[in-house]
């Protein structure tokens, strides 16, 4: 469930938006100005912050930024005020929202910050063997770890799990640590008092206490730098976590999920991740497999996109032909079921006629070393942006070739624009641009640190 706060006036139309948002299962919380707000987001965090262009969108995100919280601030007006629209855009806001507020925006803006929130789609038997592991141990309080390749449904588990629970009434709160510099993921981890640092003008709290009385997805933990894993196992052992400059620690009462697309076992055998916090994370593990490794997810999955995404756009539900059905289960879908649900998503905008036909099913070309590792199920998991080697290179297009090196690049950097550019050797503007065409044609881009992957490519850092 997302958590939203909105900033301005409920009775105007920001109220329809977030009338519209609470219909779609998120939690609202308001505040009446600016000033308002940023003490709720230190005090309670949010996934997404709504605010009124009336208010000083710019003050709050440099607060914002300054305090070291990392939350996306949507502004909101008429579209007639196209000048506060730039200034808050300029201002650092990640998107803008024209009122009246429409519907499917605001859905789609809820599910880039919380994802799916229906009930995972699973009939293959070795998924539906692990969903019903997944239930079982959902009951007890141990920590999780959940493996996979990226794209396999890491965070859908995890809030399966989560509204399986006894926390299910609690929160569900997700943070992904390669998301986020280190000095900023430690104080979104664990909080500050006012004063730890030379913007914490207030305390606030972290996501350990948002998450108090339920449940903390850790995700991506493996990229986690051993000091913070060190104050994480901690938080652990003792359910206990000292916000930064503060004096006394604060008792958390959180059940921690990890996720990860590495192979942790290796990576404590290389001194990467501590073995102590591997033991008490791995407690219970929970591989999910790749999508080609569970050919009979691919169908009803496909299906349940179609229905989704033309409902989301206002399409009649058409139903896939043979042929369509023929050429995804032949595809390795080396990006998982964030890929497949891309291709159905292009799918449903493409289709013509009373059904999904494969002219609609546009399927990105897998690299030559990941269609060899399609066909090698037991080989390592690696992620989907992984670099062939230059042999493998040969007989594929520069166009592709520079768009993986990009992509790959932009990882690397954990979605830093500016350092991307810089180790690419080309202009900041030229990335932005090659990434507006990426996105453009359906291609997943990293997000900007601490964004969701919606923003506006000019806003990037
Ligand atoms: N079983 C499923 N049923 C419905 N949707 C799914 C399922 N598995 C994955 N998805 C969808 O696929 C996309 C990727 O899932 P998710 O973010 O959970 O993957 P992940 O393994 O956590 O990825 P990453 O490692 O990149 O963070 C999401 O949009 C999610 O809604």
């Amino acid at each position: 469930m997302a958590r939203v706060l909105v900033i301005g006036s409920l009775e105007a139309e920001l109220g329809i938006a977030a009338r519209i948002a609470a219909a779609r299962g998120a939690r609202i919380a308001t505040a009446e100005g600016a000033a308002a707000g940023l003490s709720r987001l230190r005090a309670e965090g949010a996934d997404l912050v709504l605010c009124d262009v009336q208010h000083d969108v710019g003050w709050l995100v440099a607060q914002l930024t300054a305090e070291r919280i990392a939350c996306p601030v949507i502004a909101c007006g008429r579209p007639n005020d196209a000048d506060a629209a730039v200034r808050a855009i300029r201002a650092g806001a990640k998107d803008f929202l024209p009122l009246p507020p429409d519907a499917d925006l605001i859905a789609a803006m809820l599910q880039a910050v919380a994802g799916e929130p229906d009930r995972p789609v699973v009939q293959d038997p070795g998924m539906t063997a692990l969903m019903a592991r997944a239930e079982q141990v959902a009951r007890a309080e141990a920590s999780v770890l959940i493996m996979g390749e990226s794209g396999t449904g890491k965070e859908v588990l995890a809030r399966h799990i989560h509204a399986a629970s006894r926390r299910a009434r609690g929160p569900f709160v997700a943070l992904n640590c390669a998301a986020l510099p280190e000095a900023l993921l430690e104080s979104e981890l664990f909080g500050h008092e006012k004063g730890a640092f030379s913007g914490a003008v207030a305390s606030r709290k972290g996501k350990f206490e948002q998450a108090e009385g339920g449940t903390l997805l850790l995700d991506e933990i493996g990229e986690m730098d051993p000091r913070l894993q060190a104050k994480i196992l901690r938080a652990i052992q003792e359910r206990e976590i000292d916000r930064l400059g503060g004096t006394a620690p604060v008792k958390v009462d959180v059940r921690i999920l990890a996720a990860t697309h590495r192979d942790l076992a290796t990576e404590v055998a290389r001194g990467r991740f501590r073995e102590d916090l591997y033991f008490r994370l791995a407690v219970v593990r929970l591989r999910i497999p790749a999508l080609r490794e569970r050919r009979g997810d691919i169908l009803p999955l496909a299906h349940h996109f179609a229905e989704r995404y033309a409902r989301a756009n206002g399409l009649p539900v058409r139903a896939l032909s043979p042929a369509a059905e023929a050429l995804l289960l032949a595809h390795p879908w080396p990006g998982n079921v964030r890929e497949l649900e891309n291709t159905l998503h292009r799918a449903v905008l493409l289709a013509e006629g009373p059904g999904i036909g494969p002219d609609a099913i546009d399927l990105l070309e897998a690299a030559p070393t990941l269609q060899a590792e399609a066909a090698a199920p037991s080989a390592s998991p690696t992620s989907s942006a992984a670099v062939p080697p230059v042999t493998a290179l040969v007989g594929r297009r520069v166009e592709e070739v520079e768009r993986d090196l990009i992509l790959e690049t932009l990882s690397h950097c954990l979605g830093n624009r500016t350092r991307a550019a810089e180790m690419l050797g080309i202009s900041i503007r030229t990335l932005r641009n090659k990434l507006h065409e990426y996105r453009a044609a359906g291609v997943t881009v990293p997000p900007v640190p601490g964004q969701p992957p919606y923003a506006l490519p000019a806003s990037g850092a």
